[in-house]
Order: structure tokens, then C-alpha cells, then sequence
């Protein structure tokens, strides 16, 4: 057995601990459930008693030395983050495209002319496994290094049976010997792949009949996302798809209204999908009938800046009672970044967020967006003891120093890993 360890003195412990089961909307996503000259005790990986240093240090008056003691004087404490929609497996690089795009080209026209997504399905279907389990490893050391703890993880640069399961399965032995923890998604309807060009229908049914149940027997997915946007896939194309899933057990997420209004958010409320992404461009009764239907909008800001398109509408969507996370939609050509603090930040420079219900969205919710809220983000006796401590000693400080790292480290399961 480890020795327990005790952090003590945290001059904010952001718990986000609340009696609200479920995601949190409106004024609940402004409760940090703070304490201030906080401390947490952790035994086995798990949180075992949370409270004032004060109240701490009575609980446990008779075995204090027992404990490796972290100081955290002067510091924020807060869960680690968790990232709730990346592209992380991928073959390549674009850098190419970013300098097309500051030239006028558009996200969409690259993809039309077989760059975009296509480009880098080429090169992961080129990667072997291994290239692929190395350079995802290092995307996941960034993330660490920046606080994130729990990432979900998309395929989709394969639309074929053998790189989807190539994918798929990285990033389940990611899963078991990286320290973050990486929650699969099957994305196979990422894009149209061009040998199925002008036959979108059978690329549907080929979906559906062969690669889905083997996803599915092989436990490799938990949820199934597609991109439907004018000229990817169709509403009708999207549901048949996420049906579909929904038959395997796999969860409905969609990647909606990105580029252009087309019914995504109405879509991903009608058929009880866990979130909706992206949102740029969600309509009025979109964003209603996601509040109604208890949808989670998972709002991706860096991915507007990095396309210089107008921020998702997130202040909007709060008051509208929708739940909202974020993300940093990590990917190699919409969002090449594995930085969440700045995610963070962009939500409330971009998306008028506060710095609460930016932080809110960046753990509890992120953590309902891909059904992990029993396990992590948010510190709650029971719960895994995934914890950041940063440089700074508020959350309001963490949000207004904006683009910098401020980890100071990083605790996965009760361990000390950056
Ligand atoms: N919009 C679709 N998919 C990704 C981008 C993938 C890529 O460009 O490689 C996104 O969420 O931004
Ligand atoms: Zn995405």
C-alpha cells in the first residue's frame, strides 16, 4: 500500500462538489463549491476526506505523519481538467493548410479539393500502429503538462474498416499505459471518403452493416459521433447512423452546425444524443430544444479563433438553460492545440463565460459529456484523485492571465506525474 497524501493549505480548493446529479445549467454552473485554506486527504488513488485544512487536520489527528504532505499554500487547487471531444489519433501534420487558409482559402474548400480531413485519413491510413501509439503519446504528455487528466478521443481519420480499428485500438492501449485517461469514440463518418464519392448512401450502409457491429463486439467505442454539415452528411444521413449506434450501445454525438445553420442541434436533441459540438451557428430553437432535451453543447473557442470564425454563442446558451463544456477539439487542422487553460481562457474572452462557469465547463461538464461524472471532474470523496495545482492561488487569476501554462503539477489517481 502507498503512503496516503495529504495537500494542505490550498488557498482556493475548487471541489465543484454539489448535491445536482447531471450536468449543470444555469447559476449551478457558477457554484465552485470553494474552499478556501483547503485540503484533501487520498488514499489508494481515491479521495477520501475533503475539507478545511482545519477540519483535516481533526479528522485525522491521530495518524498526520502517516501522510506525504503537499503544500499547497498560496495555490489554486482544482480537479484535473477533463477535454471532452479531441481528434488525438492522427498520422501527419498540416502545416501547409494553416498558411493556405491566412491566404483566403476556406476549411471547407481544402477539404472539397482533398486536403483537409482527407489529407490526414491518407497519412494515418499510411501510419502503422505504432507510429500512430508514438505520436498520439506525446500529443497526451502536452495535455498533461497542461493539466488535462481525462481526454475522449475520436477515430475518423480511417473511413475504412482497417485504420478505424487502427485507431481505435491505440488509443485503447493508450488507455492502459499512459497515465491519462482516454474514453474512445467512433467517428467513422468524419468525412465522406473519396472512393465513396457521389455514393454517400452505400458509405452509410457500409457504416452501418461492417464496421459497427465490429466496433461494437470488440468493445471498442462508447459513443458514436458524425459530422453533419452541408456537403459532409445530411441530418437524415446522421440519424440513420446515430440509430444505428444506438442499437449497438454506442452514444449518439454530433458534430453540428459548424460551418453553416443545418439542423444539427435540433437533430441532437430529437435523438437524445449525450452532446451536440462545435455550434457555431446553432439556431434559436436549436439551442431550445437542446435545453429542453437536456443535450450538452460541447463549445469549442480555439477552434473558431484558429478558423477566424465568430465564437459559438455561449453566453447565450447558459442563460438558455443548455449545460455547456469545452474543449479543445485537438486535431490537425482545425486545432492543433492541446492547451485547455487556454481553452479556458478563450471561453470567456470569446464566448463570455465567467471564470467559474468557464472552469465548470472544463471538468463537471466535460466529465457528463462523455458519462464519466462518477469518476472524475470534481473533487468528491470517492471520486479519483485527479488534481491539478497551479501557479496561481485563484481561479479568477488562472482565467485573467490568459495564454500562459500556470500548472505547477499534476496528480492522476493519486500520483504525481508531472
Ligand atoms: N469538423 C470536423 N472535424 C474536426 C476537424 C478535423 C480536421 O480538420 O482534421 C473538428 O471537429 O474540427
Ligand atoms: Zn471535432
Amino acid at each position: 500500500m502507498t503512503k496516503p497524501i495529504w495537500i494542505k493549505h490550498a488557498a482556493q480548493l475548487a471541489t465543484l462538489a454539489s448535491n445536482e446529479l447531471g450536468p449543470r445549467t444555469k447559476e449551478a454552473m457558477s457554484n465552485l463549491g470553494l474552499i478556501e485554506d483547503g485540503s484533501l486527504w487520498i488514499e489508494d488513488g481515491i479521495i477520501q476526506a475533503v475539507g478545511t485544512t482545519t477540519e483535516l487536520e481533526k479528522k485525522y489527528s491521530d495518524k498526520p505523519h502517516e501522510a506525504e504532505i503537499v503544500d499547497a499554500t498560496n495555490h489554486l487547487v482544482t480537479p484535473g481538467l477533463v477535454d471532452p471531444h479531441t481528434h488525438v489519433v492522427y498520422g501527419g501534420s498540416r502545416e501547409h493548410e494553416f498558411e493556405m487558409r491566412l491566404e483566403g482559402a476556406t476549411y471547407m474548400d481544402i477539404m472539397n479539393a482533398g486536403g483537409g480531413i482527407h489529407a490526414t485519413t491518407r497519412m494515418t491510413r499510411e501510419a502503422t500502429e505504432q507510429e500512430l501509439f508514438e505520436q498520439t503519446t506525446r500529443r497526451l504528455d502536452s495535455f498533461l503538462a497542461h493539466g488535462v487528466t481525462t481526454i475522449e478521443g475520436k477515430s475518423g481519420y480511417g473511413m475504412n474498416l482497417e485504420t478505424e480499428l487502427k485507431q481505435l485500438r491505440v488509443m485503447k492501449r493508450l488507455q492502459e499505459q499512459h497515465p491519462i485517461d482516454i474514453v474512445p469514440t467512433f467517428m467513422g463518418a468524419h468525412a465522406v471518403p473519396p472512393e465513396y464519392k457521389g455514393r454517400e448512401d452505400e458509405f452509410v450502409d457500409y457504416l452501418i452493416n461492417d464496421m459497427l457491429p465490429i466496433i461494437a463486439a470488440e468493445k471498442l467505442a462508447e459513443f458514436n459521433d458524425v459530422f453533419c454539415e452541408k456537403g459532409v452528411y445530411t441530418p437524415e444521413q446522421a440519424e440513420r447512423i446515430l440509430e444505428a449506434g444506438k442499437r449497438f450501445g454506442l452514444i449518439p454525438k454530433i458534430h453540428a452546425d459548424e460551418i453553416e445553420p443545418y439542423g444539427g442541434a435540433e437533430l441532437a436533441a430529437k435523438i437524445g444524443a449525450i452532446s451536440a459540438e462545435h455550434l457555431l451557428k446553432a439556431s434559436d430553437e436549436g439551442i431550445k430544444a437542446m435545453a429542453k432535451a437536456g443535450t450538452i453543447a460541447c463549445l469549442l473557442p480555439a477552434t473558431a479563433l484558429y478558423l477566424r470564425e465568430e465564437a459559438a454563442a455561449g453566453r447565450k446558451m447558459i442563460d438558455a438553460g443548455v449545460a455547456v463544456a469545452i474543449s479543445t477539439d485537438c486535431n490537425p487542422g482545425s486545432s492543433p492545440t492541446t492547451s485547455m487553460p487556454l481553452v479556458m481562457n478563450l471561453a470567456c474572452i470569446s464566448m463570455r463565460l465567467t471564470p467559474a462557469e468557464s472552469l465548470i465547463a472544463a471538468t463537471y461538464n466535460a466529465a457528463c459529456a462523455i458519462n464519466r461524472q462518477d469518476q472524475v471532474g470534481s473533487l468528491e470523496v470517492g471520486k479519483q484523485a485527479d488534481i491539478v495545482i497551479w501557479k496561481t492561488k485563484s481561479y479568477q487569476e488562472l482565467q485573467y492571465l490568459f495564454g500562459v501554462n500556470h500548472v505547477k503539477s499534476v496528480w492522476k489517481k493519486g500520483i504525481k506525474v508531472v
